[in-house]
């Protein structure tokens, strides 16, 4: 029910508003839910393929859903959108249908820069969970500093996890390495990568699979570059002339170069 500004007291306005907060506050995650199906369904790319804007019914036919209930998946997809062009991640133009925007073009399957991946990575369940715990981890904090809400939910840090969980390795590999690649990207190509010239050797420590390295190594090739990690983390990863992959725990030591990059 929507009252007249004018019809209600001030006090009554501000339970409203705050009611509201609350509500938005409580919604949020629909927003980032919401991305997260729009991705699965590869609805950046369908419309990316469409070539032009796409109407509400060609995106539905699109889809790769069960669509025997015309009427409710066209309603449904409808109200989905609705919350994606809200959030910009999408232009709906009145006839002709909806659009990419600068965003939703960072999460194209084939775009050198995807960050499909880490979306993926951080809305996964398994990384959510942490905050589920979020309170039980206040609760440990005091007793074992070196605790994480990860490790509250379940029951070991993220990286010993990951040791013996290959699809979440995977996942947070992946992850780790389209950050890297979008934001070295955008450092090679604005000539900032000049931080690197005249350096012999450099080690990446926490280096991942390699991506940050291997953009060095590839625009210096008088670099030798090392990228130091774990070692289920580097297992199979091969080098090339300027680059090689190194095991280890950086804890106990680390391989010795003229820079060390650190990004854990
Ligand atoms: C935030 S990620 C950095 C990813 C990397 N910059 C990339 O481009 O993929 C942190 C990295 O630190 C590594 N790491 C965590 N603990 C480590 C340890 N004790 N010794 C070496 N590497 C470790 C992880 O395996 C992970 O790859």
């Amino acid at each position: 029910m929507a009252f007249p500004n004018n019809d209600i007291g001030d006090e009554t306005r501000q339970v409203l508003a705050a009611q509201a907060h609350i509500w938005n506050h409580m919604f949020n995650y629909i927003n980032s839910m919401s991305l997260k199906c729009a991705i699965q369904l590869e609805i950046p790319d369908i419309i990316h393929s469409h070539g032009r804007p796409m109407n509400l019914s060609d995106l539905v036919e699109a889809l790769p859903i069960n669509n025997n209930n015309k009427a409710k998946t066209h309603d449904c997809v409808y109200r989905l959108m609705r919350i994606l062009v809200h959030s910009g991640f999408f232009i709906q133009l009145a006839e002709e249908g909806y659009l990419l925007t600068p965003t939703s073009r960072l999460l194209l399957k084939d775009e050198p820069m995807s960050m499909i991946p880490l979306l993926k990575f951080d809305l996964d369940p398994n990384l959510m969970d942490p905050w589920h715990s979020l309170s039980k981890w206040f609760n440990n904090v005091s007793d074992d500093s070196n605790t994480t809400p990860y490790a509250t939910a379940h029951g070991m840090p993220l990286f010993k996890y990951a040791e013996n969980e290959p699809r979440l390795n995977h996942l947070f590999n992946e992850g780790m390495a389209s950050d890297s690649r979008l934001v070295m990207t955008v450092l090679i190509q604005n000539g900032k990568g000049i931080i690197f010239e005249g350096l012999k050797s450099l080690v990446d420590v926490g280096g991942g699979t390699g991506t940050v390295a291997k953009a060095i190594a590839d625009a210096f090739p008088q670099i030798n570059c090392t990228v130091f990690d774990l070692p289920h983390v580097i297992e199979g990863l091969e080098g090339s002339k300027n680059l090689s992959f190194v095991g280890g725990d950086m804890f106990n030591s680390i391989p010795s170069a003229n820079a060390i990059l650190l990004k854990v």
